[in-house]
């Protein structure tokens, strides 16, 4: 998908604006506001089960203040928000309701000050805590109008956006676009529909990034126009933490998303919000301001792999670690009341193929909460039209569930497909897909999705995913599993090829066949493929390897337009991008 550039206002500078500029430097305030409990603003839910989490840290009030931020010079003052501690005292826990609602009152008190205008707005760092230099603007105005800004790092291209308007007159929003650990030139431009434009500039030199990950990864890209507009969201990064790194088209960190206890599965991007796992035990829901108004925590289930968002509910992947077993639930969380219920347990799915399988006595692949009998490993969850389908990497099989949405059904299988040697008399095997006879095949699979195309006649639909084409069982007998792989995967951790492969599935037969296949960066574990835009195979895709340590951005086919290599100690889990058109940036 080709966008057109963004506007940038600096090469736009008609004279009349420069009387309009006004450099003016806010005098120094301080707000001080003690953080209030229910019944704020910012809504918090706990879950129906009993919480992993620590209530020790909740239980005291954070207070915060809103003071002004010394490494910042330029036309207006730049304010940040910070906990007032007492000696030896640490930083609250960041997605707890005590804390976002204390740095929420703190802002819109400072927002009650008044005053704040066109040429004087109010800007505060990262008001929530949650992007790390997002750079909150808020001014009044008599008209409704559009902010651009340009940010300027040395040796970078200059980022020139849009800001999407959370006001109906005068601005509200979030700028993001500064970079971690730099100076940054910002020029801001506010364009009234009626009046005069305005402008602003600011030498802003950033905190680092909070993981200590660097603010830059290399970037090669071939076909800069044939790039979407947007963000790469990198999650899972060995070494530097769980935060997830938001990079742009250039590789250069533009927002650092903050996590806790375990890495974000799926960034999932909709209808105003960012809904994400912020914790190990904890689904959160932040707005275009980095808000986490809604955090739920999700007691004896622990998150992994990946998430859907169905209207206003969230089905994650989860395990219950008391169980003995694990990656083997899915837990659906309601966004709007917090009620937390498992929805589908394997186990009870397939009992005959779980008797089977033993806890791996070997290599656990790495994945830090794949405790106990890991016999299953689902590692994709997608819901369409009712239907959950899951990508099982342990059984190199994906498969399609009916009734698995509402707690208290029985779950059923549609359909399997996969490695139907595997499940050689567990009674299931009526149930796997016909493949056709001359394909790759998948082994060790991730980010299975189906995907929809008008085309089709009914019945039928693609099916795509990462093939990791690493054949490995590390729960079953060696004899039952060694040979029922497909050919040519690799059973190497470190030598192989794997693919961006897509099946075309006809419901109407029962059967698949092979419709891409192309060859990426090795990766044994971990990885995706995300396609962009609509979703459709017509659309650009990014591709993870995440082994390899590099993931690109393709066209239709699989052709790169642009590949970035990233650091890490072991692996970069998921890759995915987002326009953030209408919550950080204007539509283009
Ligand atoms: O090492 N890890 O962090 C890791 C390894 C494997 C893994 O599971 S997988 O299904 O994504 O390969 C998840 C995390």
């Amino acid at each position: 998908m080709h966008r057109p550039a963004p506007h940038s206002p600096a090469r736009d500078t008609p004279s009349q604006d420069a009387d309009a500029r006004l450099a003016h430097r806010a005098p120094t305030r301080r707000s001080v506001l003690l953080g209030a409990g229910a019944g704020a603003a910012g809504l918090a839910l706990a879950g129906c089960q009993d919480s992993g989490g620590s209530s020790d840290a909740a239980a005291k009030t954070p207070q915060v203040t809103i003071s002004e931020f010394e490494n910042a010079r330029g036309d207006w003052t730049i304010w940040q928000a910070s906990y007032d501690l007492d000696d030896g005292e640490s930083n609250p826990e960041l997605y707890t309701e005590a804390t976002q609602t204390a740095r929420h009152e703190a802002l819109e008190a400072k927002k009650a000050e008044g005053g704040w205008t066109s040429q004087n707005p109010l800007l505060v760092l990262d008001p929530y805590g949650t992007t790390r230099t997002g750079l909150y603007v808020h001014f009044a105005d008599d008209s409704a109008g559009e902010l651009s800004f340009v940010d300027a790092v040395a040796d970078a291209e200059d980022f020139a956006k849009t800001a999407a308007n959370h006001a109906e007159t005068g601005f509200e929003g979030l700028v993001v676009g500064l970079v971690p650990g730099a100076t940054n030139t910002l020029a801001l431009t506010w364009r009234p529909k009626s009046g005069q434009a305005v402008r602003g500039s600011l030498s802003i030199r950033t905190p680092t990034t909070a993981s200590g990950y660097s603010s830059t990864i290399s970037a090669d890209v071939k076909d800069a126009g044939a790039l979407t507009e947007g963000l790469f969201a990198m999650s899972g990064i060995s070494g530097p933490g769980n935060n997830s790194f938001l990079m742009d088209n250039a590789g250069i960190m533009r927002a650092e998303l903050a996590s806790t206890t375990s890495a974000q599965h799926h960034l999932v991007v909709e209808d105003g919000r960012i809904v994400t796992t912020t914790g190990s035990a904890q689904v959160s829901v932040l707005d275009h301001l980095g808000h986490a108004g809604t955090i739920i925590d999700l007691g004896k289930q622990s998150v992994h792999h990946d998430l859907d968002v169905v209207g206003d509910a969230a089905f994650v992947l989860t395990s219950v670690t008391s169980s003995g077993r694990s990656e083997d639930r899915v837990t659906r969380v309601d966004l709007s009341t917090g009620e937390v219920e498992e929805v589908v347990d394997l186990q009870k799915v397939f009992p005959e193929y779980e008797k089977l399988a033993h806890a791996r006595t070997g290599d656990g692949l790495g994945d830090p909460v794949a405790t106990g009998e890991d016999w299953i490993h689902i590692n994709t969850l997608q819901i369409i039209d009712d239907v959950m389908y899951l990508s099982s990497r342990e059984t190199s099989t994906a498969f399609a569930l009916e009734n698995a949405l509402e707690a208290g059904s029985t779950p059923s299988v549609r359909w399997m497909l996969g490695a139907e040697g595997l499940w050689e008399g567990t009674g299931y095997e009526g149930k796997f897909l016909e493949p056709s006879r001359s394909m790759i095949g998948n082994a060790g699979q991730h980010s299975v999705h189906r995907v929809d195309d008008d085309s089709l006649p009914d019945g039928q639909f693609y099916l795509e995913m990462f093939n990791n084409n690493y054949w490995y069982v590390g729960t079953r007998n060696e004899v039952d599993w060694k040979d029922e792989g497909p050919d040519n995967a690799s059973t190497d951790e470190l030598e192989g090829a794997s693919h961006m492969l897509r099946y075309l599935v006809d419901e109407n037969t029962w059967s698949y066949t092979e419709d891409l296949a192309v060859e990426v960066p090795y990766s044994s574990v971990v990885s995706n493929v995300f396609r962009l835009g609509s979703g459709g195979i017509d659309e650009n895709a990014v591709v993870n390897s995440g082994k390899s340590g590099v993931f690109s951005e393709r066209d239709a086919e699989g052709a790169v337009l642009a590949s970035y290599r990233y650091d890490t100690s072991n692996l970069g889990y998921r890759v995915y991008k987002d326009t953030f058109e209408g919550f950080w940036y204007a539509a283009s």
